[in-house]
């Protein structure tokens, strides 16, 4: 398989304070940026019901967020991230089962795998970096964006990115303490800015993805 980067994040719900908090636990404002998301999938949802998600980003290109190896459970999310074309096509034709192209960009191949969009908005994002006292030069950086979306949703995320599965327990460590000096409640899960885009504008779509994960089904939502 390809190399990609794992990101290990917790999303929240973020509260009029969390910016001056940010302020007083150390973080400093990288930039706050506007952009569009575009998603893409079969009319079945096959990406999204294996939780596979392909999107177009403004300004970034396409990225292809593929689950982690089940490890530890939690209110956190843990997904590998694919950002080179190559690396994504090969990806989406091994997931949707169809002999793969010489060569071929993703634009190139979503006719082919029959991938349509299914969701667009825009994400207005300030994006908080955070060095911990204590912390070794070379570890990871910890990261809170803060988003909030053309249709009305805002959530946070607290987020390391690393680069081998034996990183994400101290990713972990770290995304948890955190979370916990911003006053985030320990069990608070923030739903994903798609899902309530989902919800909200495609709720057949998004009863689709509720029947397809066994464990949302049995508390009858996934933004819950
Ligand atoms: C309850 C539940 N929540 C989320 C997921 C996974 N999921 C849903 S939509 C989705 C795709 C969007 O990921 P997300 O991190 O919400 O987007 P964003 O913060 O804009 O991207 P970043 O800039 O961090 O790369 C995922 C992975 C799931 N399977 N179940
Ligand atoms: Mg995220």
């Amino acid at each position: 398989m390809a190399q990609g980067l794992i990101e290990v994040e917790r999303k929240f719900v973020p509260g009029p304070d969390t910016e001056e908090r940010l302020q007083e636990l150390g973080g400093t404002l990288e930039h706050r940026i506007t952009f569009r998301d575009t998603y893409y999938d079969t009319s079945e949802l096959s990406l999204m019901r294996s939780d596979h998600w392909l999107r177009q980003r403004q300004g970034s290109g396409w990225e292809l967020k593929c689950p982690g190896i089940a490890g530890i459970s939690g209110p956190h999310n843990e997904y590998v991230e694919f950002t080179s074309e190559s690396a994504i096509v090969a990806q989406l034709f091994e997931l949707l089962g169809a002999e793969e192209p010489e060569i071929a960009g993703v634009a190139a191949v979503l006719a082919p795998l029959k991938l349509q969009e299914v969701a667009s908005f825009i994400t207005t994002r300030s994006s908080w970096k955070l060095a911990l006292s204590g912390a070794h030069e070379q570890e990871p950086l910890l990261r809170v964006d803060l988003d909030s979306t053309d249709f009305g949703y805002a959530v946070g995320e607290v987020e390391v990115m690393v680069h081998e599965k034996a990183e994400v327990p101290a990713a972990l460590e770290k995304i948890f303490s955190f979370s916990r000096m911003l006053g985030v409640p320990a069990q608070e899960k923030a739903p994903a800015k798609l899902l309530v885009y989902l919800q909200r504008f495609r709720p057949l779509d998004y009863q689709r993805l509720l029947e397809a994960n066994g464990s949302s089904e049995a508390t009858g939502d996934f933004t819950s």
